[in-house]
């Protein structure tokens, strides 16, 4: 049956005899090449309505979309469960799990054989970034589960379109390179025996090859782990390939700002997950007269022009967010991007009249049903939706997506902003003295851990350029990698680094700082900061807005609550010193010698 099933799909003949040689090890009842077209849509929708894994919400209020509760053991990324497996240890530094290639694959076929029993075999065939590139990003996933396509749909470029380009190219004699990507939820289906709504396996595995380019992924379904375009690819995988090709791959929202003037600046921004990346990147400005595009809210591709600048495309099609804490004063944008449906949301709470609430948005049900499919009430002591819920919606749909967005050039980017989520320390904004310094802040940045992966929340730990999960080599190197993009291009055409805090609170426990829209005011500041017109204070961690600096017109703040907002406390960053020089350690000698520097010179400013 596999063979001749696969042979229907494509004349690619690499892609076949992987397609041919995966369904030979995993077993599926049948094979079906995803085509990505609407009639296609229709069918997996009606199918996993029908298996129960989705539930279709009123038409008149999300059209043509869909309400999932996974199983309460597959909610996040898994970092523990997730491996570099380079040839070389080494290769995979002290950030990542590590494990021989051939052990793992071992181990892993192990798991994989036969785990298709009793399903069908999608192959998805996708590019991350333009199909019009000069080099397009292709890849093809393999998996087990409707859901997984479904979202793949929506979260990238995928579809016969790119199966046959890829067809043509090698037709045509043209090398190109696709990244084979197989995902099982392994849960194989025995004769006659039904499923459950969300198949997931206890063991879970989401591993890298970073030298072969592939990624085998196992047990789980949820977004990070399951669509594997996504982090596994465009960061991990992606990222391996930037530092052999000299560009950076990067987890940074992009956005274009434009001031009262007409004046138009592109940043980008890597916060780590649920740290704000999408609220910023869909930012409704609270400061007359300026203007936020989207060009993406998690991943950025960078590469050098010939112009010296660094330009930035968003490899994705869709948005992946954080569902609870939208709403529309948080983010109008997304909240009209998914009120036009066509999205599937996971892990929500559903309504009785056939909607999705979650916490924090307006207007509580008087009844629901929680994700973990309780009654629920604004009574209930649970919280009716996982703090990692999501909402996985068509970035087509966004109202103030940049136009932009279609250039496969993508954009040159103005300034880059590192941040986390800091209780205290961190003031809300900062700027690098030059690009070496600023590698050291994203080397050094630090945050509270939140749900999006699975562990204890709110423990600060390092995570360098909020790429801690995402790294798929030694961190040594990547640190090197950046700082060799500052050396070897002309500074003074590189973006401009800063370091922003939305999270700093008051005595009481509350955020001092009022965040989303009012971020603008930030932005503002950083822009004024890169055209030499606002001032700042030089500080022994770099340059602090002065209070005058910042735009506060119409901002219910009190002078003391903006000060606190601004402060740098010597003693809270002289306690950060013993953290960053064990981060350091860790490194050996694989840490470049001027994040050394850059430590001894934080140090003496702040005792001197
Ligand atoms: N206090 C405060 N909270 C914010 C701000 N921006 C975002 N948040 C909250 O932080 C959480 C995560 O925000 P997102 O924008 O979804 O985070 P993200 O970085 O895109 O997350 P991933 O998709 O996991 O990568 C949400 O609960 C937001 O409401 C802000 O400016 N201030
Ligand atoms: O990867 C995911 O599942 C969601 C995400 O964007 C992140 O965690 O950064
Ligand atoms: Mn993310």
């Amino acid at each position: 049956m596999t063979a001749a099933a696969a042979q229907q799909g494509t004349t690619h003949q690499g892609i076949l005899d992987w397609v041919t040689e995966v369904a030979e090890l995993t077993q599926p009842d049948d094979i079906h090449w995803c085509t990505g077209s609407d009639e296609e849509w229709v069918q997996l929708t009606d199918f996993l309505v029908g298996t129960g894994t989705f539930i279709r919400l009123d038409e008149s209020k999300k059209p043509n979309s869909f309400y999932a509760a996974s199983d309460p053991i597959d909610v996040a990324r898994v970092e523990d469960r997730t491996y570099i497996c380079s040839r070389d240890e080494r290769d995979a530094g002290p950030t990542n799990n590590w494990m021989d290639p051939d052990a793992m694959k071992e181990l892993m076929r192990g798991l994989y054989a036969g785990c298709m029993k009793g399903r069908t075999m999608y192959v998805v065939p996708f590019v991350m970034g333009h199909l019009e590139a000069e080099h397009p990003m292709f890849g093809v996933e393999i998996t087990d589960s409707a859901y997984v396509v479904a979202s793949m749909r929506v979260m990238a470029r995928m579809g016969s379109h790119v199966l046959r380009k890829m067809e043509e190219l090698e037709a045509a004699g043209t090398e190109f390179s696709w990244v084979p990507a197989l995902h099982s939820v392994g849960h194989p289906l025995a004769e006659g025996e039904d499923d459950v709504a969300w198949p997931c396996n206890e063991t879970k595995y989401i591993v890298q090859f970073p030298e072969e380019r592939m990624i085998w992924s196992f047990g789980s379904g949820y977004g990070g782990n399951a669509l594997l375009g996504k982090k596994c690819y465009a960061l991990r995988i992606a990222s391996v390939m930037a530092r052999d090709e000299g560009w950076l791959a990067e987890h940074m929202l992009i956005l274009k700002l434009t001031s009262p003037e007409g004046v138009v600046k592109y940043v980008a921004a890597a916060f780590p997950s649920a740290c704000g990346k999408t609220n910023l990147a869909m930012l409704q400005p609270t400061i007359p007269g300026w203007k936020v595009e989207t060009l993406g809210d998690d991943i950025a591709w960078m590469r050098v022009g010939e112009d010296g600048r660094l330009w930035a495309v968003n490899p994705e099609y869709g948005f992946f967010g954080v569902a609870p804490g939208t709403n529309e004063h948080t983010n109008p944008n997304a909240m009209r991007t998914i009120a036009k449906g066509n999205s599937v949301f996971t892990n929500v709470a559903l309504t009785e009249d056939g909607d999705v609430w979650w916490e924090g948005l307006e207007n509580p049900p008087a009844r629901a049903t929680s994700w973990k499919g309780e009654p629920w009430t604004p009574d209930s002591t649970e919280l009716s939706s996982h703090p990692n819920s999501r909402y996985c919606t068509p970035i087509k749909q966004c109202d103030i997506l940049a136009a932009e967005y279609d250039d496969p050039r993508g954009v040159p980017i103005d300034a880059i902003l590192f941040g986390g989520r800091r209780r205290d320390t961190i003031p809300l904004v900062f700027e690098a003295r030059d690009w070496t310094h600023g590698t050291f802040l994203g080397a050094t940045l630090s945050s509270e851990t939140t749900a999006a992966a699975v562990g204890q929340v709110g423990v600060v730990r390092r995570d360098p350029m909020a790429m801690l999960p995402f790294i798929g080599y030694n961190a040594g190197d990547y640190f090197n990698h950046w700082i060799t993009v500052g050396k070897e291009n002309d500074a003074a055409k590189l973006p401009k680094i800063f370091y922003v805090n939305w999270f700093r609170r008051d005595d009481d426990g509350n955020f001092v700082w009022p965040g989303f829209g009012e971020n603008s005011r930030v932005l503002k500041w950083v822009v004024e900061r890169i055209d030499g017109q606002a001032a700042a204070v030089e500080t022994p961690i770099g340059h602090v807005p002065t209070p005058e600096s910042l735009d506060t017109d119409g901002l219910d703040m009190s002078a003391a609550d903006l000060a606190k907002c601004l402060e740098v406390d010597a003693e809270e960053w002289k306690a950060e010193l013993p953290q960053i020089q064990e981060w350091f350690d860790k490194f050996g000698d694989d840490l470049p010698g001027v994040l050394w520097t850059e430590l001894d010179g934080l140090r003496a400013r702040l005792e001197g």
